[in-house]
């Protein structure tokens, strides 16, 4: 499977090195999408990988699915065309949080016979929420995710702050580098709206931690994921790269869990 990629940053560096790792590997990344061809160029002798900053170019190049690991609002700008040419993962998930667009990139895969893979990202559990919903089981999911204050406010803090509270939709809106997990559980919950969230800034804190609870008619589910962050990018969670690597790899097997 040929992968082109669009965001060369934590994610995107972790799936380069992983997968160019080993040579015999059936996933390769062979095109890269930058902004700036200068700054990347060394990634095309390092991981012998062409680089693109036209996206129809991109799209045109020989490659079967799209990786998008850049942020939420770039993702916006290129996924109606990403998603018409290609299967997509996408891990900017946020870049889903308004119906409208959910609505317009739903039609346009339809069309198109296309899909969407959303790796679990820095969380687990979404299976489970799932199933439950598509029996119509399931009455609420709420995340509290917990991040060292650092990361979240630009003033420093001696106690524990709550910085959101509220459902998805708004959260995504004011932590758009954060807090991509919540729009994963609401899309495979409760809804964008009914999906709480509490976002705390912790400066007694070095993990990304998100604390997950579902009830409904099946019973109850509680997940706490404590996750290690990249030490280069405090923000986000070695297991969302590792979800991602975990998605592609799925995307080639014939044995499909959960
Ligand atoms: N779903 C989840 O659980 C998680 C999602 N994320 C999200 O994954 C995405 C990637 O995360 P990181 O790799 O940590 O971010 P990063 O900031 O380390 O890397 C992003 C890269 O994308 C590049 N970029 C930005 N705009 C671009 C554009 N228009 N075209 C091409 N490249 C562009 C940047 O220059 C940078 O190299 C972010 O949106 C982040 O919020 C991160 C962690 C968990
Ligand atoms: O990496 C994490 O722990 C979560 C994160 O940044 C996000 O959901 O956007």
């Amino acid at each position: 499977m040929r992968v082109g990629l669009i965001g060369a940053g934590t994610i995107g560096t972790y799936l380069l090195d992983e997968l160019s790792r080993k040579k015999d590997q059936d996933i390769r990344i062979t095109s890269v999408f930058v902004r700036n061809l200068e700054k990347y160029q060394y990634l095309e002798e390092r991981y012998d990988v062409e680089l693109y900053t036209s996206v129809d170019e991109f799209l045109d190049s020989s490659i079967d699915v799209v990786v998008e690991a850049a942020n939420v609002q770039a993702a916006k700008e290129v996924l109606p065309d990403v998603v018409s040419e290609k299967e997509t993962v996408l891990i900017s998930i946020g870049a889903l949080a308004e119906e409208t667009f959910l609505n317009e990139i739903t039609e346009i895969i339809k069309a198109k016979n296309h899909r969407i893979h959303l790796p679990s990202g820095a969380i687990g559990g979404l299976d489970l929420i799932e199933n439950v919903t598509e029996a119509g089981v399931i009455e609420t999911v709420s995340l509290v995710t917990r991040k060292p204050a650092h990361t979240l406010l630009s003033e420093p803090t001696d106690e524990t702050k709550v910085v959101f509270e509220g459902n998805a939709a708004e959260a995504i809106k004011q932590f758009p580098k954060n807090i991509n997990v919540s729009i994963a559980l609401a899309l495979a919950g409760v809804g964008l709206r009914q999906t709480k969230v509490t976002l705390l800034a912790d400066p007694n804190l070095d993990k990304n931690i998100h604390s997950i609870q579902v009830s409904g008619d099946f019973g109850t589910a509680s997940f706490e994921i404590k996750n290690n962050p990249f030490p280069s990018n405090k923000n986000t969670s070695y297991l969302a790269a590792v979800s991602v690597l975990g998605t592609l790899k799925k995307m080639t097997k014939k044995i499909n869990i959960g």
